[in-house]
C-alpha cells in the first residue's frame, strides 16, 4: 500500500470513494456543490496499485481557542474501501496527516466523526458537546429578555462575507471552538443553495440585525435555523422573536446549538422550547502540545507538571511544566502532578470537558491532591466551546 498525495485532477475520484463508503448516491452538480473544499485541502491517498483504496482530506483553517486563533487541519472525507478495511490504512493516513500538519506548523486538527469509536485511538478527544432545539412557534414566543428593537433586514448571500463576517469573527473571540470563515466559505459552503441535511427546504434566507444575524431555511410550516450569532442577549432575543413570528410557520428546528444556549432560559414558557438532543460534537487533536498550551489563555495563574502519553506523536510525550500565567510550557524531569493521554488533554483543552470528571472515571491520574481541580479552574471559559461549521 502506498500513501501519497492525491493530485487535484483526482478530486472527482475522492468524491466517488466518499459516495461508496458513506452510501450516498452522487448526482450531477454534487462535486461542484459539496466537493470544492477538496481543492484547497491536503489530499492524502492510499493506493493499492491503481486502486485508490483510502483517502483523507485536511483543509487548512483557523480554529478559535481561548484567547487565540490557531492554524488547524480540518479533517474530512475520510474513507477506506470496504474491500480494504481494518488493515491499518486509516492509521497510515493519520500518521501522514500528522507529519504534514507538523511540517506546515498547524498545532491542532479537528473533525466531525461519523462514529464516536474511531478517533480516540489516534489522540483525538471529544472537546465539545452540542444540543438540538425545537421551538413551538404556533403561538407567540414570549421572552424574558427584552429584545433589542433596532430594525431587521433580509440580505442576499453575496453580501454575507461583508455584513455577517465581522459579527461572526467577534463571536469567535467571545466563545472558543469556531472556525474562521473566508468569503468562499461563506458563499459556497455556509450559504450553499441546497443542503443535503435540509432536503426539501428553501434556499437560505439571511436576516441581519445591527448586532447579530440568523440564517434559516423554510419548508412547509417549519423554519430550520442554520446559524444564529449575536453580540448581546438582547440582539439574540430580537432574532428569536423574529424567527418565531414568520407567517405560515408553526415550528422552529435548530440543529446544533451550544450547550449553554440562552433560548431555553429566555423563553417565558419553558415548555415552548425543547432540547431534543444532546450529542458529542467537535473532536480535537493537539498536534503540537507545547505550542497549543502556550497559545491559549487561562483563567487562573498556576503551575503544573503534566505527564502526557502520546504514542502516535512522540514529540508530545513526556513531562511538561505548564505555567498558565506566563503562557510557558517547557520539558521537565520533575515529578508530575497529573498524567493524561493526548486525547484527554485535547478533550479538556477548549474548556468543554471537565478534567475532574476524567479523574473520576480513571483515565486521568492525579498525583498531587487538588491538581485536577486547580487545572480545571485554569481551563474554565466564560462561554461553552461550540462549532457551527460542518466539513
Ligand atoms: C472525519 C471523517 O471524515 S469521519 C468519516 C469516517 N469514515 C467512515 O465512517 C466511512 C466508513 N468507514 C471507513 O471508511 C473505514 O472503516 C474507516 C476509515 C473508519 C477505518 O479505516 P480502516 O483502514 O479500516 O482503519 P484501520 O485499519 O487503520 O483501523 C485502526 C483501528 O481502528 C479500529 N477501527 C477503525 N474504524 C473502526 C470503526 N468504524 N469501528 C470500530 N473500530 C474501528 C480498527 O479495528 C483498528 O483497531 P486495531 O488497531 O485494534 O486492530
Amino acid at each position: 500500500m502506498e500513501i501519497r498525495d492525491i493530485p487535484e485532477a483526482d478530486v472527482g475520484r475522492m468524491f466517488d470513494l466518499a459516495g461508496t463508503v458513506f452510501h450516498v448516491g452522487i448526482e450531477d452538480g454534487d462535486l461542484e456543490q459539496y466537493g470544492w473544499p477538496l481543492q484547497r485541502a491536503d489530499r492524502i491517498g492510499a493506493f493499492d496499485g491503481a486502486t485508490m483504496a483510502g483517502q483523507l482530506a485536511a483543509i487548512p483553517m483557523r480554529l478559535a481557542v481561548p484567547g487565540a486563533m490557531l492554524d488547524c487541519s480540518a479533517v474530512t472525507f475520510v474513507g477506506v474501501l470496504p474491500t480494504h478495511r481494518r488493515r491499518g490504512i486509516l492509521t497510515s493516513m493519520m500518521d501522514r496527516m500528522y507529519a504534514d500538519a507538523i511540517a506546515a506548523g498547524r498545532p491542532v486538527a479537528a473533525l466531525w466523526a461519523s462514529q464516536g469509536v474511531i478517533y480516540g485511538r489516534y489522540g483525538f478527544g471529544q472537546a465539545t458537546r452540542a444540543i438540538d432545539l425545537e421551538v413551538d412557534s404556533s403561538r407567540p414566543l414570549e421572552l424574558r429578555t427584552a429584545p433589542d428593537d433596532r430594525p431587521l433586514r433580509l440580505i442576499d448571500a453575496a453580501s454575507a462575507p461583508e455584513l455577517l463576517g465581522p459579527i461572526h469573527l467577534r463571536s469567535l473571540s467571545a466563545r472558543p471552538g469556531g472556525l474562521d470563515r473566508d468569503p468562499a466559505w461563506w458563499t459556497r459552503w455556509i450559504l450553499r443553495p441546497v443542503d443535503r441535511d435540509a432536503a426539501g427546504y428553501s434556499a437560505p434566507r439571511i436576516v441581519l440585525h445591527p448586532a447579530g444575524y440568523a440564517i434559516y431555511r423554510a419548508h412547509k410550516r417549519t423554519i430550520r435555523v442554520a446559524d444564529l450569532v449575536a453580540d448581546t442577549p438582547q440582539a439574540e432575543a430580537a432574532l428569536w422573536r423574529f424567527l418565531a413570528s414568520i407567517d405560515l410557520s408553526s415550528r422552529i428546528v435548530v440543529p446544533n446549538r451550544p450547550v449553554d444556549d440562552l433560548l431555553p432560559h429566555m423563553a417565558a414558557d419553558p415548555d415552548q422550547v425543547t432540547v431534543t438532543k444532546n450529542f458529542g460534537a467537535l473532536w480535537l487533536r493537539l498536534i503540537d502540545v507545547p505550542a497549543a498550551l502556550r497559545a491559549r489563555s487561562w483563567a487562573t495563574d498556576d503551575t503544573f507538571v503534566l505527564e502526557i502519553g502520546d504514542p502516535r506523536i512522540p514529540g508530545n510525550g513526556g513531562r511538561w511544566r505548564l505555567g498558565t500565567g506566563a503562557a510557558a510550557c517547557d520539558p521537565t524531569t520533575d515529578a508530575p502532578d497529573l498524567s493524561l493521554t493526548a486525547a484527554d488533554l485535547a478533550a479538556v483543552y477548549l474548556g468543554g470537558t471537565d478534567l475532574t470528571t476524567l479523574v473520576r472515571i480513571g483515565t486521568v491520574t492525579e498525583h498531587t491532591l487538588g491538581a485536577a481541580a486547580r487545572l480545571a479552574a485554569s481551563l474554565t471559559v466564560p462561554l461553552s466551546p461550540y462549532l457551527n461549521d460542518d466539513f
